[in-house]
């Protein structure tokens, strides 16, 4: 893995041939399959405490869908590649060890709501302390409040063994779920900090050295750990800022007539700005923007910069407006009523291409229908109803379900005598559907709500539906009179 090793007694013992990574989830999975494919001389080890989770790695049906994940597992899976619940086990057994365990919001005490719960790490941190008998590098790869490191530190050393010395690494993780593989595969930066004295510049050369295997060197980026740290939480941030920003646009567009996608699309074109990541939404969903914004604000108030945690708390605060906004839309359009009338949801994930329906947008805008007495059918390729049911209970909004929240195993089933679909995901799948045949089949006046601007809303008009979408005005019906049923 290494050219040539360090002088140091910490750089002399440490082996290189075997990797491990603590969390076996939407990041350490792919991730580590990625490394595993790439460095095909590294044994890469995936640990986990979940039985469940690991015996689905081990399977042929994977506890998380992204596409190209498969393969790369299949590829690699008993080979270099390998999935385990014997986390004290691999832990000794290796001296390079990822830590990529979730990293949510805390619920309760200080900072609930708001600061990052790092539980989850300080147990993976003991687990590490209490089984090393050498040498460590550790690699913070979940997302983490800046100056984690030095609580890790602590943490680590506390167990108070002379011989054993751990140096901390950051390497925060940029990938999007849905293009995760691909991100992987060539991502626009490697980001890598790290302590400067010997053993910290020798213990990033040594990580700079695997990822070397398949990015080009000049995108691996190498800092001190706090600038690590936090680049992470800004990069979440800015990018979230930017479908807020657009998002609160979009709202000035429906009042005045003006279409947030052309704006997009007028303003993407000034290379200072670029095209990317501005397409108005119901919201941004995610387990991460969130969580990592409201992380972020937190540190704000902590170091003592009020103004700093208010302007970015605006950009979560937005993203709430905005999915209140769209489903009062919906009501409003329906005759300011949607009880016991039933509707049809095309997506439940949180974005294309993912399963995943952590902090999912619908989760908000179901919700508020159902407690205006709306009786909802939901269709996504991808989530199952339990799934969503989850999703309801970890957020505790109770719902009388079984009257209220159907599930359907297509588009079409979802569509059959309801007033309105309203798109909730830019699945590709919903682009191809026959709409004209669907609006035969539902209630009329039939309206659709586009909360993701992926139709064709013009044609969808001719058709005979009156179309609400983000950042445009309404469209009513254009379908001839006798055409309307
Ligand atoms: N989901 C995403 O797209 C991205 C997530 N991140 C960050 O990566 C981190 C992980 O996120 P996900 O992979 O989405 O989380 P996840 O919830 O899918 O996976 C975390 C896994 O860690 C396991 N775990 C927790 N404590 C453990 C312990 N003590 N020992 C062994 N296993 C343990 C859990 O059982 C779970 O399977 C978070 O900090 C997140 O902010 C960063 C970039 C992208
Ligand atoms: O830290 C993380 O977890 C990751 O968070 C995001 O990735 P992800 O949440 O998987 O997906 P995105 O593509 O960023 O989409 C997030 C949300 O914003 C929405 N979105 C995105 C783009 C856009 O223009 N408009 C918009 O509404 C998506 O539909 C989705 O709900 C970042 O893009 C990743 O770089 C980061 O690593």
């Amino acid at each position: 893995m290494m050219n040539g090793h360090g002088d140091s007694v910490f750089a002399k013992s440490i082996r290189t041939s075997k990797v491990a990574c603590i969390g076996a989830g939407y990041v350490g999975g792919p991730t580590m399959a990625t490394i595993a494919q790439r460095c095909p001389h590294i044994q890469v080890y995936v640990l986990d405490i979940s039985q469940s989770r690991i015996a689905a790695w081990n399977s042929d049906q994977l506890p998380i869908y992204e596409p190209g994940l498969d393969d790369v597992v299949k590829e690699c899976r008993g080979r270099n590649l390998h999935f385990t619940t014997d986390v004290s086990g691999m832990v000794k057994e290796c001296d390079i060890i990822f830590v990529s365990v979730n990293t949510p919001t805390k619920t309760r005490g200080l900072g609930a709501g708001r600061a990052a719960d790092l539980a989850t790490w300080e147990l993976a941190a003991r687990c590490i302390a209490e089984n090393a008998d050498g040498p460590k590098i550790v690699i913070e790869k979940s997302t983490v409040p800046v100056r984690t490191a030095a609580a890790v530190q602590r943490v680590l050393e506390a167990n108070e063994k002379p011989d054993v010395k751990f140096v901390i690494l950051s390497n925060p993780e940029f990938l999007a779920e849905g293009t995760a593989m691909k991100d992987l595969e060539k991502p626009d930066r490697v980001l890598l900090g790290g302590p400067e004295d010997e053993d910290g510049q020798f213990a990033l050369k040594l990580l700079v050295d695997v990822y070397a295997n398949w990015v080009p060197r000049e995108k691996i980026l190498t800092t001190n750990l706090w600038s690590s740290e936090l680049s992470k939480l800004v990069a979440n941030a800015f990018l979230a800022q930017r479908i807020s920003s657009i998002n609160a646009i979009s709202m000035l567009c429906e009042k005045t007539g003006a279409n947030v996608k052309e704006v997009a699309h007028a303003i993407g074109l000034d290379s200072r700005i670029g095209p990317k990541f501005l397409n108005a939404s119901v919201g941004f969903g995610g387990s991460c923007f969130q969580k990592d914004i409201l992380n972020l604000v937190y540190l704000c108030e902590s170091f003592g910069l009020p103004q700093v945690a208010a302007y970015w708390q605006q950009v979560v605060d937005m993203n709430e407006v905005q999915k209140h906004n769209f489903t009062r839309k919906v009501i409003d359009a329906m005759f300011n009523t949607v009880n016991r009338k039933k509707i049809a949801i095309f997506g439940f994930a949180f974005k294309k291409d993912t399963g995943d329906t952590r902090e999912t947008p619908a989760l908000t805008v179901c919700s508020l229908l159902m407690s205006d007495g709306a009786i909802l059918h939901v269709y996504d390729p991808k989530v199952t109803r339990e799934q969503a049911l989850q999703e309801f209970r970890d957020h505790r909004l109770e719902f009388d379900f079984e009257k209220q929240f159907f599930w359907e195993e297509d588009a079409e089933s979802a569509v059959q005598d309801s007033h309105a679909i309203l798109i909730l995901t830019e699945w590709d799948a919903f682009k191809g559907y026959d709409y004209s045949l669907f609006r035969k089949r539902m209630r009329k006046p039939a309206f659709l709500f586009d909360g993701r601007n992926i139709l064709d809303h013009d044609k969808l008009a001719d058709i005979g539906f009156e179309v609400h979408s983000i950042g445009k005005p309404p469209l009513r019906s254009r379908a001839p009179i006798n055409n309307s049923h």
